[in-house]
């Protein structure tokens, strides 16, 4: 008989190959060398196997595009506690998480492929406010800077905030090609989207977020098809009215104004890739970010 400091030591060494090869599943999912589903498939056909072993939320992580805050609510909607096993699943369950798998996956892959995200929506819905944190959360993102026509708002800085520009320079950059996109925005100013810096930091790998209207997000997707179209929602029609009057920077007129066109951006929400209600800033920004695979490269830094 073997003494059993001998046993603790085999089965030591069996945990760290056993964690070794899930890892390396879970590293082929995620570099698509191996779909979910037929992770799922050999869990189930074979109890001894190293997916049997497999946390599902495991799973669900290794898939490109997916984060903790979108994983979390698929796993509430699937009925499956965050512990189980691939092997612990009941019939109903294999059935829901196979069925998921199946149809998510290629809209997931298709938005982990993207570095480019727009993120668009009614006035005061919190597009700049949730921009503005992903700038000062997620260096990694490259949030474009536009061009306007308008006057800065008092404390915004040009160049951060927007490149204040006049008419006759507006012409030179629509004139010379330097736009991505244009648009004239509530019937008044025009705002654009410089080209240079999105080229460059999406050939070097990096993800870039536009902050830009409905009309925008149009023309990129258009002239960028593989562009994602995040749509921000607010909580409710009364919550937006609040965030643009307390926002305060608009005169009666351009509010009215704003919201006769936030009335019709509304009905365009179904153009879009995603939705992501803004109730609270940061689990807002979150989401957008999950689209980038920003916090996943994060999360999977120091694990397995
Ligand atoms: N989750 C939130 N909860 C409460 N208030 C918010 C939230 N997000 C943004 N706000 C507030 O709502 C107001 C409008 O936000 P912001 O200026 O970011 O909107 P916007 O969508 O960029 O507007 P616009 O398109 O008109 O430029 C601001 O006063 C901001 O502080
Ligand atoms: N089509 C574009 N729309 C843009 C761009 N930059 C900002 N915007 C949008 O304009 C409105 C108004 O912005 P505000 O700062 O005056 O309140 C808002 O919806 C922005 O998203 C752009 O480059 N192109």
């Amino acid at each position: 008989m073997k003494p059993p400091e001998v046993d603790r030591v085999a089965a030591s060494r069996a945990a760290v190959a056993a964690r070794r090869a899930r890892a390396a599943v879970k590293r082929a999912v995620t570099e698509r060398r191996l779909s979910a589903v037929s992770v799922l498939d050999t869990a189930l056909s074979s109890t001894e196997s190293v997916e049997a072993t497999m946390r599902v939320r495991d799973l669900l992580m290794s898939i490109p595009g997916l984060g903790p805050v979108r994983v979390d609510r698929v796993m509430e909607r699937l009925g499956i506690a965050s512990s189980k096993r691939l092997s612990g699943l009941g019939v109903h369950q294999q059935q829901r998480l196979r069925e998921f798998l199946l149809k998510r996956a290629p809209q997931v892959e298709r938005a982990a492929q993207s570095r480019l995200v727009v993120l668009a929506g009614p006035t005061a819905v919190g597009k700049g406010t949730v921009s503005t944190y992903i700038r000062e959360n997620y260096p990694d993102v490259l949030l474009s800077v536009s061009a306007t026509t308008r006057a800065p708002r008092p404390g915004e800085v040009d160049g951060v905030s927007y490149y204040f520009i006049d008419d006759a320079e507006f012409d030179r950059m629509i004139d010379e090609g330097e736009f991505l996109e244009w648009a004239v925005v509530h019937n008044k100013s025009r705002y654009g989207t410089p080209r240079g810096p999105i080229d460059a930091a999406l050939a070097s790998g990096r993800s870039v977020l536009l902050e830009i209207d409905i009309q925008g997000a149009r023309l990129v997707k258009a002239a960028m098809p593989e562009a994602t179209l995040v749509f921000l929602l607010p909580p409710t029609w009364e919550e937006l009215v609040r965030r643009l009057i307390g926002r305060g920077t608009e005169t009666l007129e351009e509010q009215e104004r704003r919201l006769t066109t936030a009335r019709v951006e509304l009905a365009a929400q179904d153009e879009f890739d995603h939705r992501v209600v803004n109730r609270d800033v940061q689990a807002a920004a979150a989401e957008v970010v999950e689209l980038m695979q920003i916090q996943k490269a994060i999360d999977l830094r120091g694990k397995e």
